[in-house]
Formats: structure tokens, C-alpha cells, sequence
């Protein structure tokens, strides 16, 4: 047997819905909204001196990479494996950026802990990449943000134990989060004080599915997932993050829904709701990462 190795491994996150709040500084910055932390996973070690992120084979956020080495003094470079491409809504950024903070304070012989998310919500929130993603990502769950910042900075309600039969898929196209967010204005926040509010009175899989689809409808063209949904049984709900589609079905119809979106080519997964957040594996085999429905090409893609 080889010599196990360490790996980190970091959830997806689909926010549903979101207001930016400016602190006086990155850690006190965020945003407030809730989302789904995805049972789909970045899968991280640390591969060579330097600093940067390798994801799928290629060199990626290297601005990120370098804030991060910056913030904990300590050069790491990490070669991650993605189940769905940057820029598409799952907040890959996040993962990789936690990816590399987690994988230094390992080499620096701490483990995983509020702390060590802290450089990577920094580097988030300093290229405009993700607001509320770390402190999703941190925990797992139905992750409600009550307080703009990372773990132990800002605040978050977690719900646990939801496991919704979830049909995940990569639509064509991308946008940079900050021509989201500049879309974006003081009608979020009214929207989202009030959407947290019912929310946290309910902790309801339904009402967050109707709450995050009726935001996000002000964001993106809703018109392509009707046409992709027309018919089609069993479907509970659904919302539309940038070109992340999220479909809560009901599960003996999560088959069919899943074989009918990999026939018109997207990348597609069966899924649920993570109880768990980023976390170290001690392994001398990759733990499984999420895996691509089209392994060939998806696998590859950034
Ligand atoms: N092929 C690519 N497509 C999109 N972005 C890319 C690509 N390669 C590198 N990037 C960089 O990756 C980052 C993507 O961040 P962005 O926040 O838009 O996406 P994400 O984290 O994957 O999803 P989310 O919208 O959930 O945050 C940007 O800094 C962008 O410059
Ligand atoms: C800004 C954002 C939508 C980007 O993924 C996310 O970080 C969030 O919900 O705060």
C-alpha cells in the first residue's frame, strides 16, 4: 500500500438569493441570502512549491493564489479536480480558494477551522468573486447568512438533514460575478431581509426554492430552463444561478429528468444537499470527486 496522502475536499454552492453589504474592510464584507451547498465536490492536494491553483490541469485564479499565499505567509501550490467549469454559478472560485487555504494551514500543521477560510473569503471578496460562498462552503447545508463575513466573522443559520432529490446541471455560458452583481441594486437588499426572515421562520426546502426562483428571475433569463423543463414530471422546484441550474424533483423522476438533460449535451449530475462542508481525507487514492455525467470533455473543461 502507498503512503496516504492528504487531500482537501470542498463542496459546490448555489446561492438562490443574495445582497451584497460592504464592511469597513474584506473580512467584515459579504453578503446576506441563502443557498444550497451541493453534494458535488472539489478535490484538492498540494502538488508542488510555487503558488497557485491548478484546476482540471490549468492554471487558475492567479490573483486569488497569490492573496492567499500572501495572507498566511506560506507559498502552496494545489492541483484541484472540478465537476463543472468557472464562472458557471457553483462557486467554483470559493472552492478552489478554500482549496488552497485549507491545504496551507494543513502544511502548516493546523487543520480545518474558521480561521483557515479567512484568506480565501478575503481574495473572494477582493476580485468580486464570491460574497457568501466561504461561509456556505464552510458548513454545508441549507446555509442562511444573518451576517456579512467568513466563519466566525459573519453569521450563518445552517439547516441540516434535508435531503431533496436534486437534478444539477452546467447550462451553456458564463458571466463574471461582478457584471452580476453591477445588475444589482437597493431593491436586493429589501427583497433579502425579508426572504431571510420567512426563511429562518420556516427552514422549508419549498420556500426556499420559491424565494431563491422568484430573485434570481430578476437576474437571468429564465425563457431557456422553461423550454428545457416543458413536460417534463415530477419537478418540485427549480432556480437558476447564473448557468447553474438547480431542479428539486421528485426522486423516481430524478432519473428521467437527469437522461433528458445529458441528451441535449449538458453537463449533469443526480444529486442532493451536502450536510457536511469542507473537510480533509487522508487517502492514497483521490477521494471521488463529483463526477463529471460526460467524463471525455466535461472532466476537462474549464
Ligand atoms: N474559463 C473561464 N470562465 C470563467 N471564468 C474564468 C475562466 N477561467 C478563469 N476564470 C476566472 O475565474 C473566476 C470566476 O469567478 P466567478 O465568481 O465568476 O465564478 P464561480 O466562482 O465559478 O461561480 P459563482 O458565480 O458561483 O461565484 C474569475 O476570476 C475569472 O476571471
Ligand atoms: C455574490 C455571489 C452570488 C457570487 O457567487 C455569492 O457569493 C453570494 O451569494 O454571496
Amino acid at each position: 500500500m502507498g503512503k496516504a496522502r492528504v487531500f482537501a475536499r470542498v463542496p459546490l454552492h448555489v446561492s438562490g438569493f443574495w445582497a451584497p453589504v460592504k464592511g469597513p474592510d474584506a473580512q467584515h464584507t459579504g453578503s446576506l441570502g441563502a443557498g444550497l451547498v451541493l453534494d458535488l465536490w472539489v478535490v484538492a492536494r498540494p502538488s508542488s512549491s510555487g503558488c497557485y491553483i491548478e484546476a482540471n490541469g490549468v492554471r487558475a485564479l492567479e490573483g486569488h493564489a497569490r492573496r492567499i499565499c500572501g495572507l498566511e505567509g506560506f507559498n502552496l501550490g494545489v492541483s484541484a479536480s472540478s465537476p463543472v467549469g468557472l464562472g458557471k454559478g457553483f462557486a467554483l472560485s470559493s472552492a478552489l480558494s478554500l482549496s488552497l487555504s485549507t491545504l496551507i494551514s494543513v502544511a502548516l500543521g493546523r487543520g480545518v477551522s474558521e480561521r483557515s477560510t479567512w484568506s480565501a473569503h478575503v481574495a473572494e471578496v477582493e476580485h468580486s468573486t464570491g460574497l457568501g460562498d466561504v461561509m456556505a462552503q464552510f458548513h454545508g447545508g441549507l446555509v442562511v447568512r444573518t451576517r456579512p463575513g467568513p466563519p466566525g466573522v459573519g453569521e450563518a443559520v445552517v439547516v441540516r438533514g434535508l435531503k431533496p432529490a436534486l437534478v444539477v446541471a452546467e447550462l451553456p455560458g458564463s458571466e463574471p460575478t461582478p457584471a452580476v452583481l453591477s445588475r444589482m441594486g437597493p431593491w436586493a437588499r429589501e427583497l433579502v431581509d425579508k426572504a431571510v426572515e420567512r426563511l429562518l421562520e420556516t427552514r422549508d426546502v419549498a420556500l426556499f426554492f420559491e424565494l431563491s426562483r422568484s430573485f434570481t428571475r430578476r437576474l437571468f433569463d429564465y425563457s431557456r430552463v422553461e423550454d428545457l423543463l416543458a413536460g417534463v414530471r415530477g419537478v418540485a422546484g427549480f432556480y437558476l444561478k447564473k448557468s447553474a441550474l438547480v431542479v428539486w424533483v421528485e426522486r423516481e423522476w430524478s432519473h428521467d429528468l437527469a437522461s433528458l438533460l445529458k441528451g441535449r449535451g449538458l453537463n449533469t449530475f443526480e444529486t442532493t444537499v451536502s450536510d457536511e462542508g469542507v473537510g480533509l481525507v487522508h487517502s492514497t487514492e483521490p477521494p471521488e470527486a463529483g463526477e463529471p455525467a460526460d467524463k471525455g470533455e466535461a472532466g476537462r473543461r474549464l
